[in-house]
Formats: structure tokens, sequence, C-alpha cells
């Protein structure tokens, strides 16, 4: 499914936190979100999620404008997985994972057989399913990032939205999420603060002080001019025989 956002402004209390923003994330496309702290990736993945109606400038969904959406319909389409999720302690992993299927359900359409196997899918795919008769309130912070991860495969959208899915992760299971949400053959769009891991993305988009500054392939738009007036680091790219391509070598702070 497409995505796109138009001019889009959204301002509290006087403050512009995005700024003209616009931009378009190709069907199938895993788009990175990359910028300093409070430069407004948060509140852009909100207003592309539906959570948030701008009133300046507007933001569509496979061509249709969110704005005339109703909430189910956005819910079958989109996932979002945010970076402060809510608490889920009374319920067991499978529980909250089954929260998934929630907008698929109906008098008409109730639970099957075929929802068990795409919540048991979802739970394996972020290797959550030992875990599956688990509470919640018993998880570790990493564990938790999973089962709300799951909660959105389950959901098996059309677009799936991520704020720094990778935060509470170890290495391992930042890396095996990440190559997931690349593979998935739908649209993606992840916040991230590791740039070495932004530089996987199809495309990225930089934002900082509420506007997107750049969009393009990672390679193109990170140079390490950008990387000196948005991030304030000095850093090179080093050579990695292994995969024949450039990482990131962070030097100082300037
Ligand atoms: N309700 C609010 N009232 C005032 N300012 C807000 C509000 N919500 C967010 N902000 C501010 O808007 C800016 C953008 O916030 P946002 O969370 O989108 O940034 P971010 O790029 O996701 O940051 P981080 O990398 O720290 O997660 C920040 O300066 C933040 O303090």
């Amino acid at each position: 499914m497409r995505l796109a956002a138009e001019h889009v402004e959204w301002r509290v209390h006087g403050h512009r936190l995005l700024d003209d923003v616009s931009l378009t994330v190709a069907s199938g496309e895993t788009f990175g979100l990359v910028g300093p702290n409070g430069s407004g990736k948060t509140t852009l993945l909100r207003v592309l999620a539906g959570l948030r109606r701008p009133k300046v400038g507007r933001v569509l969904a496979a061509g249709r404008p969110m704005r005339a959406m109703k909430p189910h319909e956005i819910a079958r389409a989109i996932a979002f997985v945010e970076q402060q999720a809510d608490t889920l302690d009374r319920l067991e992993v499978r529980q909250a994972v089954a929260l998934g299927r929630t907008p698929f359900l109906s008098p008409l359409r109730p639970w099957s057989a075929r929802d068990d196997a795409i919540v048991t899918q979802a739970l394996t795919d972020v290797d959550m399913l030992p875990l599956a008769d688990r509470l919640w309130h018993t998880l570790s912070g990493g564990e938790r990032q999973r089962v709300h991860i799951a909660r959105a495969l389950a959901q098996q959208p059309s677009a799936l939205l991520l704020d720094e899915p990778t935060n509470h992760l170890d290495i391992r299971h930042q890396l095996s999420i990440l190559r997931l949400v690349r593979q998935l053959p739908v649209t993606v769009v992840i916040a991230l603060h590791d740039l070495d891991q932004a530089m996987d993305c199809d495309r990225i988009g930089i934002m900082d002080g509420g506007r997107l500054v750049a969009i393009g392939p990672p390679r193109e738009v990170l140079t390490l001019d950008r990387l000196r007036r948005t991030f304030g680091v000095h850093a090179d790219f080093l050579d990695d025989a292994v995969e024949g391509r450039q990482v990131l070598r962070f030097r100082h702070a300037l």
C-alpha cells in the first residue's frame, strides 16, 4: 500500500512540530526515518498512522485521504508499533498478540483456526513462541517489544509503522527483527537511531527541526556533511570488505 503525506503541518501550543512535510512511500518499500532527538520522527509516524489528523496538508493511504477513512478501515490496513506502547498487564503473551486480529473479527466473522495460525506465525517470527503462555508483567523490556511487534504482524497490515523497534533488543534480535521487517511484502516506515541499520533501508528520510530535509537512498543522503550539520557528529565511511559496502564510523561529537 502506498502511503503519502502532502505538505503536512502539525502544531502543538503554537510550536510547529511538523513543517511542510511531504513524502511518498511506495508499496512494499522499507523507508527509514532518521534524525536527532526531538526532530519529529514520532510525530510524523503518528500522523501517518492516522492517530493525528493534520489541519494543514493531508495523508493518503493507497491514494485515499485518511481523513475520509473510518478507524476500523485504518486499523485493518496500518499497524503501528509505538515507542511507549500500552501495558497489557493481565494478558498472556498469546492473548496480547491475538489483539492484532481484533479489527478483522465480528459476529459474522468469529475467531477461527486461521487466526490461531496467524498468531502462532507472528510469535514464531519474533522468537516468542516458547513464552506464549507467560504473563505480560513477567516479561523483560526486549521481550515486551517483541510481543508488540508480533501483535502488529498478526494484524497482517498493508503498511507497518515502527518507532525505534530495536530499542530494547539484544543484538541478535535487533538483526533478526530488521531482516524480518525488510523481507515483509508490505510498506514499512521505521524510525531508527542506528544509522548503520538505516543504511539497509530502500530509502531514508532525514528529519531536522520538524522538516524532512533529505529523502533518498541512504548512501546518497547520509553524506558526511549531512552527518555534521544535522546530527552534529564527525564520521567517516569505511570499506567493509566482507559485505562489499561502506559502513559508518563515528569519530566524535561536534
Ligand atoms: N504535546 C506536545 N507539546 C509540546 N511539544 C511536544 C509535544 N509532543 C512532542 N513535542 C515536541 O515535539 C518535538 C518532536 O517530538 P518527536 O517525539 O516527534 O521527536 P522524535 O524525532 O521522535 O524524537 P526522539 O528521537 O527523541 O524519539 C520534540 O521537541 C518534542 O518535545
